[in-house]
């Protein structure tokens, strides 16, 4: 920064390397911030702060040379440049809010600044990065040009702005981009309602739009100290240290010991075939095509096999409908679409993922053929949601290539990908089906070989305790009220509409099988199914749906809970009709954080951290919490283990704390782990 005041120095040029300008501001050491390993720097006492403000008030002009990635700090520091040259493809964004924080570096004053108010906050309040293409036309760079010609270009403007030649321009102090006072405020408003209604639990977009209306209203010189002093009071809130869990814990989910640590790279899958083209199936299909793998969809006869294409062809053409795909990327994904009634073009595979339905005599058998048909190096993988692996190979000689690729419907939208190992598992098909998830824009965990695996296995507690409180004399619609309100995406019982009482009930019977100590065993589901009531498909569950999807809750089930009750021999429970939201919450998840911690003891997880990945992207468990088990450490293993001790004398072992849980609550230790030893 020195040479900037040196005469001899005429321009300061910002360039990437390596085709990523920059992802931003280095988060790992935020961490350093939350522990306390670094000391909090005072407000406007940032380094990057005064670089920020010493290049905008340079002697000498900057210019900004960008291709690639341009993100958070990145491009903060180069709206501080009085000059921006980007390439066409480059991405330029203030992703702050993903992190629940907001822009720092002047980003709040700068971006309104450059593109207008109403598109600075749709790109800070979405996160949303636009390219270099677009961000030429709303002026946030001023050139566009060919990776070739970046450089040089750049350098020429700055001469140029020496010269005289081009304007010198400090964008904090623009204003012609900015919307009269009047309109801003309109703008202003309708963002804080949209973000109170998008993210009702959320302060920080609400805070973000008062630090950018300081600025418009005050000046940028009071938005800039507004901004300061916001983000510092951000980064140390709850919402950031869980969304940034979040951020490495996805990526470390791909971190897996005893597989991806053995210095083994992942093979090439060039053709997949799937088998089964129903709803999981397709879905499954779907992905695969939309990553340019060509897939051979095999069902078992042309009436089916076209049902399934079908359901390939719907698929896509919904994202065309929405402009997420043109008719022509259309086109070339179903091209890599072939189908097949036997298993002739099976040898030609390296990847099959069986989807058939739950039946292991049938599964058995397919893979029985399989290993006939495929190549021996061929991965046998099944989409099984609960069968046990080893029961599934149990007719083959093939067991260590034999896989789960468990996907969440539907297969092609939902982000997770459960990768389920069994002790026979090899580590390269590990490798190899993580590097294809990867491939197919999932987020992976690897989960070892049991009844529900862990996502449908930690969350099977969140219907069952719903179900028991039901018995016990709580509203059905008053507990998913409250789930809903907490964050997540639905309450159990819209949940099971949306499931369906058939997988319910089958799902139920599984549980029972294998973990009969710990399944209630309500009847209420069933007597509803006896009167052809079974979730959103009949149109009647435990809400109606009179028009499309809109579930309204319907008095008529109060006959099938008094039935349930009376079968069940409870009466209600009046300390139950006094819980709070707050404490209906926990009655739901203190169970799913108890299942949890057994999946996690079991060693089929291999770390805390994965299993907040698979509740957040497998159940849409609030990121903004930080997944199941951070948001247990934020309350603490000793008082859930209490709760739960409490409900199991009043309820039953349904509730009964496990050891795991019991040694952390007695312990005062979090429910977190670094890494367990291999996998069962
Ligand atoms: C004051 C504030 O305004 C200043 C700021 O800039 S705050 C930070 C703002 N930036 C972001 O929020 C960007 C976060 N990163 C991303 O969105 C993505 O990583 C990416 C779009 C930049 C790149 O995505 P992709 O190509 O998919 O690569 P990965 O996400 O897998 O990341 C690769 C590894 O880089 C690590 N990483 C990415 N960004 C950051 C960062 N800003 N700080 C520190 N580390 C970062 C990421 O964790 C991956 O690490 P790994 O060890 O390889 O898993």
């Amino acid at each position: 920064m020195k040479k900037l005041f040196r005469g001899r120095m005429s321009k300061l040029l910002l360039l990437q390397e390596g085709g990523k300008f920059s992802g931003g501001f280095d988060i790992s050491s935020f961490g350093d911030l939350h522990s306390g390993k670094i000391e909090q720097p005072k407000v406007g006492y940032i380094s990057i702060d005064i670089l920020t403000e010493l290049l905008e008030g340079a002697t000498k002009p900057s210019v900004a040379a960008i291709d690639g990635l341009c993100l958070g700090g990145g491009l903060e520091v180069s709206m501080a440049c009085h000059a921006r040259i980007s390439t066409p493809t480059a991405q330029l964004g203030l992703p702050e809010l993903q992190l629940g924080i907001i822009p720092g570096f002047g980003g709040t004053q700068r971006l309104p600044r450059l593109v207008g108010l109403t598109k600075s906050l749709e790109m800070m309040l979405l996160s949303k990065p636009i390219k270099g293409e677009e961000a030429h036309q709303l002026g946030l760079v001023d050139s566009v040009v060919s990776p070739n010609d970046l450089v040089n270009t750049a350098r020429r403007w700055a001469l140029d702005i020496c010269e005289l030649r081009k304007p010198w321009i400090k964008s904090l102090y623009k204003t012609d981009k900015l919307e009269p006072l009047g309109e801003a405020r309109e703008i202003l408003k309708f963002a804080r309602a949209q973000a109170r209604k998008q993210a009702a639990n959320l302060e920080h977009p609400l805070i973000c739009i008062d630090v950018i209306e300081e600025g418009i209203v005050s000046g940028p010189r009071a938005g800039l100290w507004k901004e300061a002093n916001a983000f510092q009071g951000l980064l140390f809130s709850d919402t950031c240290k869980s969304l940034l869990h979040v951020f490495f814990s996805q990526r470390a989910t791909s971190k897996v010991p005893g597989a991806t640590d053995l210095g083994l790279m992942p093979r090439k899958i060039t053709k997949v075939a799937i088998l089964g083209g129903g709803l999981m199936g397709s879905g499954i299909a779907t992905a695969m095509i939309l990553s340019n793998y060509p897939v051979l969809l095999k069902e078992v006869n042309e009436k089916f096999l076209i049902a399934g294409i079908d359901r390939i062809k719907a698929n896509l053409q919904s994202r065309v409908i929405k402009g997420k795909m043109t008719e022509e990327r259309y086109e070339k994904a179903m091209s890599l679409l072939s189908g097949a009634l036997g298993y002739e073009k099976f040898k030609e595979v390296d990847l099959v993922i069986e989807a058939v339905i739950e039946n292991v005599k049938l599964k058995q058998q397919i893979f029985a053929d399989l290993e006939k048909y495929c190549p021996s190096h061929c991965i046998l993988a099944t989409n099984t949601s609960t069968i046990d692996l080893n029961l599934i190979g149990e007719k083959t000689k093939s067991q260590d290539r034999i896989v789960g690729a468990h996907f969440f419907s539907p297969a092609h939208v939902m982000p997770l990908l459960e990768i389920v190992r069994t002790q026979h598992t090899s580590a390269q098909v590990v490798v190899d089906l993580l590097d294809v998830g990867k491939r197919i824009k999932k987020t992976p965990i690897v989960v070892g070989n049991c009844t529900g695996f862990a996502v449908n296995r930690m969350f099977f507690p969140y219907t069952q305790s719903a179900l028991l409180f039901v018995d016990y004399g709580m509203d059905v619609y008053k507990i998913d009220r409250a789930c809903t309100k907490f964050g997540m995406p639905m309450g159990p019982f819209r949940l099971a509409d949306l499931v369906g009482f058939g997988v319910a009930v089958a799902t139920g019977m599984q549980y029972l099988e294998n973990f009969p100590e710990r399944v209630y065993k309500s009847m209420l589901i069933p007597i509803m199914m006896e009167d052809k009531r079974a979730g959103e498909a009949s149109r009647k569950g435990f809400y109606k749906y009179e028009d499309r999807r809109k579930a309204t809750p319907d008095p008529e089930i109060m006959t099938y809970i008094q039935k349930s009750r009376s079968m069940a021999g409870v009466t209600p429970d009046a300390e139950l009709m006094k819980l709070s939201d707050k404490d209906i919450v926990e009655m739901v998840f203190f169970p799913v954080i108890n299942e949890a911690c057994r999946v996690l003891d079991e060693g089929i997880a291999v770390k805390a951290s994965d299993l907040d990945i698979a509740s957040i992207f497998g159940m849409g468990f609030p990121p903004y919490r930080g997944g199941v088990m951070l948001w247990g450490d934020s309350i603490g293993a000793k008082y859930i283990h209490g709760k739960l001790q409490e409900w199991a004398k009043r309820y039953g072992s349904f509730f009964e704390p496990c050891s795991y849980l019991a040694e952390r609550a007695a312990k005062g230790i979090p429910l977190q782990v670094k890494s367990r030893p291999g996998y069962r």
